[in-house]
């Protein structure tokens, strides 16, 4: 199912001005992020989807149909959400809970609770926890009941509003996961809201970014807003600043490829390297490693490196790149693109990882 914001505002009646002018079509069957820092408008843009919040003006449609046209009702049973410390109800027990839109819909109780019996599995929980009450459970646990929960109404359309931001960062990246297996499985048409950039680019198929007044600021794939941001205010957002993350990707056969520094051959040092420095010469094509800690008198020339590995050629099997990064002095395989110009980085046991779970690509 595809989700439609057609020029959507909302004011509050005191107002505020939540949401400005909104207009982003969510594709069906992927999930879209909405991200921004507090206040910009994140929980209102997803609670119109459901009616919980009505628009100013502007539309919002589901497979093309004004949600305002039916009754809210209805339209709220019939799409999953989860939120913050997933909002179960304390004095019904855990599969009771799950049960919850089923039995709204009529379900005869028995044929409820054996669906909720079978999502609490889905989850990745045991069902012995389906006769505990939520205080029971520990954070994590009771997120994975607030996804079953959501999961029982069986819409093609789930809104997650901050779900995992109250448990630990462990047991919030098991959550991801678990997350990203399910949407493997289900195909779900999900909006995910999240103040987290990074929880954003590791759940995103795409990503809306908005600013404080309810503005988008850019709507695309992660590796797109990474790499391309629009302007300053998303530059800052998605941490142009740290550097790191800028243009870390995953490649297409599964390999995560990270950035690395360069410095061209005939540079000057100003300080001894700080780890392993990769040079390259004036094409971006590598030469070779100088070590942590080297200082360069004059010119910085291929006497100075050490010989580098062999290099992984971008889209060729994945074998390459295992031998690159385990030949290489710094253990870090560089990957090049077809004129053996530096791509990134890889790394030997997350290369291996890769192999492993895909047998037939090695
Ligand atoms: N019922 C309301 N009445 C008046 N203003 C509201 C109401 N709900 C939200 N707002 C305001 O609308 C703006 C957007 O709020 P919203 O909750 O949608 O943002 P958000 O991006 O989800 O923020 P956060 O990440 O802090 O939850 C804020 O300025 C907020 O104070």
């Amino acid at each position: 199912m595809t989700i439609e914001f057609r020029d959507v505002t909302k004011r509050y009646p005191d107002g505020t001005v939540a949401v400005n002018g909104l207009s982003l079509t969510v594709d069906d069957g992927t999930i879209t992020v909405l991200v921004g820092p507090s206040g910009c408008g994140k929980t209102t843009s997803l609670r119109m989807i459901n009616r919980m919040v009505e628009p100013t003006s502007g539309a919002v449609l589901l497979d093309g149909k004004d949600v305002s046209e039916g009754d809210p009702a209805l339209l709220r049973r019939g799409i999953g959400y989860v939120i913050q410390h997933a909002g179960l109800f304390p004095h019904r027990t855990v599969l009771d809970n799950i049960a919850t839109v089923p039995l709204l819909s009529g379900w005869d109780k028995r044929k409820a609770r054996a669906r909720a019996a079978e999502l609490l599995e889905t989850v990745g929980l045991p069902k012995e926890l389906g006769k505990r009450y939520p205080a029971q459970l520990s954070g994590g646990q009771q997120q994975r009941v607030g996804v079953a929960r959501a999961l029982a109404a069986d819409s093609p359309v789930l809104l997650m509003d901050e779900p995992f931001s109250a448990v630990d960062p462990i047991v919030r990246e098991e959550l991801q996961d678990e997350l990203l297996r399910l949407q493997s499985q289900l195909g779900k048409t999900i909006v995910f809201v999240t103040h987290d950039i990074d929880e954003a680019v590791r759940l995103g198929d795409k990503i809306a970014v908005l600013r404080v007044g309810g503005v988008l600021a850019q709507y695309g794939t992660p590796s797109e807003v990474l790499r391309h941001p629009v302007d300053d205010f998303v530059a800052s957002f998605v941490g142009r600043d740290r550097g790191y993350r800028g243009l870390s990707f995953v490649s297409a056969n599964g390999v995560e490829v990270s950035p690395v520094d360069v410095v061209e051959l005939g540079t000057r040092l100003a300080e001894p390297t700080k780890s392993w420095q990769l040079v390259v010469n004036s094409e971006k094509q590598p030469r070779g490693w100088l070590p942590p800690n080297s200082t360069v008198d004059g010119e910085l020339a291929e006497d100075d490196l050490v010989a580098g590995g062999s290099l992984y050629v971008q889209g060729t099997p994945i074998r390459g790149a295992l031998d690159a990064a385990l030949s290489s002095p710094a253990s870090l395989g560089v990957v090049v693109d077809d004129g053996h110009r530096v791509v990134g980085t890889v790394v030997a046991h997350q290369v291996l990882d890769v192999i492993e779970a895909t047998p037939q690509a090695s």
